[in-house]
């Protein structure tokens, strides 16, 4: 069954009543041994599941069916959300995915032009609105005059939101606004749905990323317009510093071998307090819970206190985001950095970006913890967030900027943030924000004007997986004396994720996908599929098959996003659907398992998403559904990161990687201690994937990240 079978069978009407016929598993779906052996949830648990199914109505999948007047009204200005039930109908399928408007979005030039023409999206789209309202003052105490008026925008209705597990109290019943919905079917007629096989096809071809100016997000003069404010995070210092606790192979960290290449490195550290960090530093990390350095910290630390440029990979949840972030704020207390006060041109020293809105955001919070007590104040920005808000953050003083790429150039092009005094660039996920997706805006980004010259800044790039045309692109960012940092099986799995490939045909994954949840039961489960349709389908097919569920993707409102996110996170919505959105940096307490019901296109895309389990020396577990039918271009890295991984690798897929040798994989299957290396010292042998990631099917095909 292909995509447009999915399609097919999600527009249908009925959905609510649709029973899905299920085809014999065409292929044994038990080659390595399906070990799971809990008790399958009797049929009483499951329907005491009123609050499971509950959960589920409120995260998104309700139909219509009891949608409060408020809601209504909002989906009403949505277009055509109908109340006659089922998810599929409810998410305006009809009006977005399949309807005659698909490609109705020409303009692609939007982005760039609006940027340098000075056109901001959201300064045009008020104007368009008629200076409706002025400047009220932000909330939080910070009241100033209307210069900002342009960025007033109606914030009534969606201020609250879920993201941290506090729901509000409108949220019992489905009066939330939580149905649903799609933010591009506000009836403007142009969808805004992006992603392939959408509407997203512009004028120029293929439109990778999309910024707010281009329509996407904030005020564009066609599209809807953004209004969500996301909560503010809780402020009380038990809330900042809340953390989980480090698994049993936390101690096996040690083990790992580390390479650093490039000249006159410092030497590694080994105690928090070789570092030599102020106090309120070193106050922050304890109260944080850090006891131990983490390979990545103990190198990367002294390389970023010692001023140089860095990029260094080491495996999924392994400190990466304290790595940066405790010596760039090490600095900036050394530097004596004055506090941050209100003014309309912030200037931060530090700027970090990343791929998703909720990665970022996550990275803010690690700011804000470490920075706590400090006058250095960091701000998150993200898409999908009313701009105003944004600018409002900002202007109340800035010393970290993090932000998603297409918020920041939106953010620069509004002159509310200035370069010049840019000491640190951050890329996190740096081998996402340097592909072709990110990567022209990347450019853009350390073009500005203002951008201090790489010489001038200290460039630090961070990621599990660092594909070697990649690393080639990244010269351009940082100074040719970089330093290279290789935490063990860079590119590779992490070891404390027990790793299952099943082969199992297109008919059979929903089969075997529920069998595996009612022997998991309530253990917090990702289950990652590759298109934002079948994200819903399959969320909602698991919802009749009464299992609690929640889902992620690019197409989901952000207040939606981070509903979901946070009845995921809080146990409430134990299964996650997603799609490869949330495949990289996300921190979650105690997934304990990931399931591909589709495999990515790219094995790094594979390490990353597997990385969601097993963090922080905790243990975890991915199980895969290998379908020969489309798979097969993976099984040969597959196997090369399975047994990097010492996990065991089934015949049958030995089987394939070898009838399908791709020539120029150099990867062997056992041996490589360095799964992917600094490009400079020649050509790698080792990087994982059986074809490059910027080569391959990029995931942003299919979402609009930031
Ligand atoms: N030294 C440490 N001691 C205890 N916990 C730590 C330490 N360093 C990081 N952690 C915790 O480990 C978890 C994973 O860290 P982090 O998210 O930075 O991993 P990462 O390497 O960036 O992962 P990914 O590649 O998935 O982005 C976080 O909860 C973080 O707070």
């Amino acid at each position: 069954m292909g995509d447009e079978d999915w399609e097919a069978e999600i527009i249908k009407p009925h959905m609510s009543s649709y029973v899905p016929v299920f085809e014999k598993d065409r292929y044994s779906s038990g080659a390595n041994g399906d070990t799971f052996n809990r008790t399958p949830a009797s049929s009483s648990e499951m329907d005491d599941g009123p609050s499971r199914r509950n959960h589920f109505m409120r995260s998104g999948f309700a139909s219509g069916r009891s949608m409060g007047n408020r809601d209504a009204g909002e989906s009403n200005k949505r277009e055509n959300t109908s109340t006659m039930g089922g998810f599929g109908v409810g998410k305006s399928f009809g009006n977005r995915g399949f309807s005659n408007n698909k490609f109705e979005e020409g303009d692609s030039s939007g982005f760039w032009r609006g940027y340098q023409d000075g056109n901001d999206s959201e300064a045009s789209g008020s104007s368009r609105r008629g200076g409706r309202g002025s400047f009220r003052g932000c909330r939080g105490g910070f009241g100033l005059g209307s210069p900002n008026s342009e960025y007033e925008q109606d914030e009534g209705t969606q201020r609250t939101g879920g993201l941290f597990g506090s729901r509000r109290p409108a949220l019992s019943g489905a009066g939330n606004g939580d149905t649903y919905q799609s933010r591009s079917g506000s009836g403007s007629g142009r969808g805004g749905y992006k992603g392939l096989n959408e509407e997203v096809v512009t004028g120029s071809g293929k439109n990778y990323w999309k910024s707010e100016a281009e329509g996407g997000e904030s005020g564009d003069t066609q599209g809807p317009k953004v209004t969500y404010i996301p909560p503010p995070p809780p402020e009380d210092e038990d809330s900042i510093f809340a953390h989980y606790q480090t698994g049993i192979n936390f101690d096996k960290y040690d083990t790992i071998l580390v390479e650093v290449s490039g000249h006159d490195a410092p030497p590694a550290i080994l105690t928090f307090e070789e570092a030599n960090l102020c106090q309120t530093l070193n106050n922050n990390i304890a109260k944080a819970g850090y006891t131990k350095l983490t390979p990545v910290q103990k190198y990367s630390i002294p390389i970023i206190l010692a001023g140089r440029d860095l990029m260094a990979c080491a495996q999924t949840g392994s400190g990466k985001t304290a790595a940066f972030l405790l010596p760039i704020l090490a600095h900036m207390m050394r530097d004596g950095i004055t506090a941050s006060r209100f003014k309309e041109l912030q200037e931060p020293e530090c700027i970090i970006v990343a791929p998703t809105r909720e990665l970022i955001n996550q990275i803010y919070l690690e700011a804000r913890k470490f920075s706590f007590g400090t006058c250095v104040r960091a701000v998150v920005i993200y898409g999908g967030t009313q701009l105003g808000h944004s600018i409002r953050q900002i202007v109340q003083g800035c010393n970290i900027l993090c932000a998603t790429p297409g918020r920041l150039m939106d953010i620069i092009g509004k002159e509310k943030i200035g370069l010049r005094q840019v000491k640190y660039l951050v890329l996190d996920e740096a081998d996402r924000m340097l592909d072709m997706g990110f990567g022209p805006e990347m450019k853009k980004l350390i073009s500005c004007p203002g951008m201090p010259s790489k010489e001038q800044r200290q460039t630090l790039m961070f990621s599990a997986t660092f594909p070697e045309e990649i690393q080639r692109l990244a010269g351009e960012f940082l100074k040719s004396n970089y330093l290279f940092v290789a935490v063990g099986q860079v590119g590779g799995a992490c070891r404390d994720v027990q790793q299952t490939i099943l082969q199992v045909g297109q008919y059979s994954k929903r089969e075997k996908l529920v069998e595996i949840l009612r022997n998991i039961g309530d253990e917090r489960t990702m289950v990652f599929v590759e298109t934002k349709k079948k994200a819903d389908f399959i969320a909602t097919f698991l919802c009749q098959e009464k299992i609690s569920t929640t889902s992620i993707h690019g197409d989901r409102e952000q207040r939606e996003r981070e509903q979901a996110l946070g009845d995921f996170r809080c146990g409430k919505c134990p299964v996650l659907v997603a799609t490869s959105v949330a495949a990289r940096g996300l921190d979650i307490e105690n997934v304990q398992h990931v399931i591909n019901f589709d495999l990515p296109s790219t094995i790094d895309e594979y390490v990353h998403r597997i990385g969601r389990t097993g963090r922080c020396g905790n243990t975890g577990r991915a199980i895969s559904f290998f379908d020969p039918e489309s798979d097969n271009h993976l099984a040969q890295p597959l196997v090369k990161v399975l047994s990097d991984a010492q996990q065991d690798v089934p015949a049958w897929l030995e089987e394939i990687a070898f009838s399908t040798y791709v020539p120029g994989f150099s990867g062997s299957a056992r041996g490589n201690v360095f799964a992917s290396v600094d490009t400079r010292k020649g050509k790698s042998t080792l990087n994982t994937a059986g074809f490059s990631s910027s080569q391959a099917p990029n995931p942003v095909d299919d979402e609009s990240w930031d």
